[in-house]
């Protein structure tokens, strides 16, 4: 069978379903009787609305969210920019599966079922200041790795990674995606002196450097700067858009995988909402880049998607209450008086 193409991928993301508007109205109109001032739950009206628009019915349900990790290796790591060593990668995917990690924890506190999908971490992807990461077809590979992640009946997506090293994948990808320099993008990761700092920045202008003829393609450049895990969450918000399923974004590295769908088709993200604001400094910009207003700023810097389920508990909630509360005609309380 011939492999997968990036142009497969670029007919995904190029057809895209739009949002339900008669479930999202049906959400609606509830939301205008029930038993509260307009308006008063605020965001959470919001949300309400928008998972039922797209699950694509109403009521919006919570009973099967879906956390996945994404593992992938790096060979920009030789360069020397993360405080932690390569194999912490394998490690932590011995404990996600041990139940040690806090996205465990977290995935269990709301409910949701968790599993995690090492890509290859007996084989890094190439440093990307030698050459490019991947191969187009190890890019499709962990692109439809992703695309496969999810289960049929998930009804929200929470998508985390763990990857030593992504940080710089994540910035150089900001930066090829939406301009400025490694200086613009480049923060601390796991914990960099300022010196490591000023020593990742010059590394990803290398890489912006070397790869400059494709930076104005999102799939190239995902492809040569980024890594399996990057492409693989990539593939899973895009599969999660075709099957009816939101997604809660996590920090800096998934919104530089979500990034690269967005460049490729602005409606791309709809689907999706920002969990929380890393306190890598690069999410901030990133966030503003992809027209997202985080839930939650809890200075948290983890990965792993951490962030985004926490934040599952906020939809809980925002659903919990669209769906519970008794009208104001069913409770016997008055309405608003015009004034
Ligand atoms: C023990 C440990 C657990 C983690 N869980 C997530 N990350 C996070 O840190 C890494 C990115 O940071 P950098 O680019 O600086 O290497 C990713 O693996 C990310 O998920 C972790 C990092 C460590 C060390
Ligand atoms: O925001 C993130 O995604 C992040 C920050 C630090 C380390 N790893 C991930």
């Amino acid at each position: 069978m011939p492999s997968d193409t990036l142009d497969k991928f670029r007919r995904l993301y190029s057809e895209l379903p739009l949002i339900d508007k008669s479930s999202a109205g049906a959400a609606a109109a509830r939301d205008a009787v029930l038993t509260k001032p307009a308006g008063a739950l605020g965001r959470l009206e919001d949300l309400a609305v928008w998972m039922s628009g797209w699950q694509r019915k109403h009521p919006p349900t919570y009973t099967s969210p879906q956390v996945v990790v994404f593992a992938g290796n790096h060979g920009v790591c030789d360069q020397g920019i993360s405080a932690f060593p390569r194999d912490v990668t394998m490690q932590m995917v011995s404990n996600f599966r041990n139940g040690g990690a806090a996205i465990n924890q977290l995935a269990d506190a709301y409910g949701a079922s968790f599993s995690v999908l090492p890509l290859a971490l007996e084989t890094p992807t190439l440093d990307f200041t030698k050459g490019p990461a991947m191969s187009e077809e190890e890019c499709c590979t962990a692109l439809q790795a992703g695309w496969n992640s999810l289960s049929q009946d998930t009804d929200l997506l929470v998508v985390g990674e763990m990857g030593i090293g992504n940080t710089t994948v994540a910035a150089a990808i900001s930066a090829a995606l939406f301009g400025g320099t490694g200086a613009d993008w480049a923060g601390p990761g796991t914990g960099l002196t300022m010196e490591g700092v000023r020593k990742k920045a010059t590394v990803i202008d290398a890489g912006l450097s070397l790869h400059a003829e494709i930076l104005d393609d999102p799939l190239l450049v995902l492809q040569h700067l980024g890594g399996r895990e990057i492409a693989a969450m990539a593939g899973a918000i895009l599969a999660a858009r075709h099957n009816k399923t939101p997604v809660i974004l996590d920090g800096f590295v998934v919104g530089a995988a979500a990034a690269i769908l967005k460049k490729a088709n602005p409606a791309a993200l709809d689907h999706c909402v920002a969990g929380h604001m890393s306190a890598e400094p690069g999410h901030e910009l990133l966030l503003r880049h992809l027209e997202k207003e985080p839930l939650l700023t809890l200075r948290m810097r983890l990965g792993e998607g951490s962030g985004a389920a926490l934040a599952l508990g906020i939809l809980k909630g925002a659903i919990a209450a669209h769906n519970g509360m008794a009208s104001f005609a069913d409770a016997g309380v008055s309405g608003e008086t015009s004034s």
